[in-house]
């Protein structure tokens, strides 16, 4: 049996959103038993959604949304029959300031995957309810190099969400 497939994909102008999916996709990584497609948005097709156990979507924050592109993809997915049922989603952002829209995109994503009958789940620990999320331009966290405690929650997202994935992929005897 093939390892189920954890898709990392996300929208980035500037490099930070992609920064951050890269430590998701680390973290995903370090499950074995699953196999990790780390895709910027305009390169997935839909039987890589199709193929995927779990979707992880990340996005900038565009004046306290999602960017357009990412509400487009979302759109784009096949609704009839229910073919996203049940696949894990998960959710994380980059925002220049702080506490100026990161949730607000986080749970817009995952509002979004309800919809289309998803299982959605955050991060490891409480600081990643929602998700895992960055500032990159204010106070201490200005361009250049991520903050490590933002990498952090980026690596425990993908790795939670590989978790459950091989959890639900070998489920065990419920009867
Ligand atoms: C059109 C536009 C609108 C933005 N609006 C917000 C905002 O409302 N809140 C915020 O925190 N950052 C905002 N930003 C900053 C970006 O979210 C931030 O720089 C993000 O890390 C960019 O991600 P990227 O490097 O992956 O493109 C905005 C940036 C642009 C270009």
């Amino acid at each position: 049996q093939e390892n189920p497939v954890v898709l990392i994909t996300y929208y980035s102008q500037s490099g930070n959103t992609e920064k951050l999916a890269q430590a998701v996709a680390k973290g995903a990584k370090s499950v074995p038993e699953v196999e990790v497609k780390l895709l910027p948005i305009d390169q997935v097709g839909e039987s890589d959604v199709l193929e995927a156990s779990a979707i992880i979507v990340g996005s900038p924050v565009y004046n306290a949304n999602v960017a357009p592109a990412i509400q487009e993809f979302i759109n784009s997915w096949p609704f009839e029959g229910s073919p996203m049922k049940n696949k894990i989603g998960a959710a994380f952002s980059t925002g220049g300031g702080i506490s100026i829209g990161e949730e607000l995109v986080m749970l817009n994503i995952l509002h979004s995957m309800l919809i289309y009958g998803m299982i959605v789940v955050g991060g490891e620990e409480t600081e990643t309810a929602f998700g895992a999320s960055a500032v990159t331009g204010e106070g201490p966290f200005g361009e250049g190099e991520m903050d490590d405690l933002f990498l952090k929650k980026g690596f425990g997202l993908g790795s939670r969400v590989a978790k459950l994935v091989v959890s639900f992929h070998n489920p065990p005897d419920w009867k």
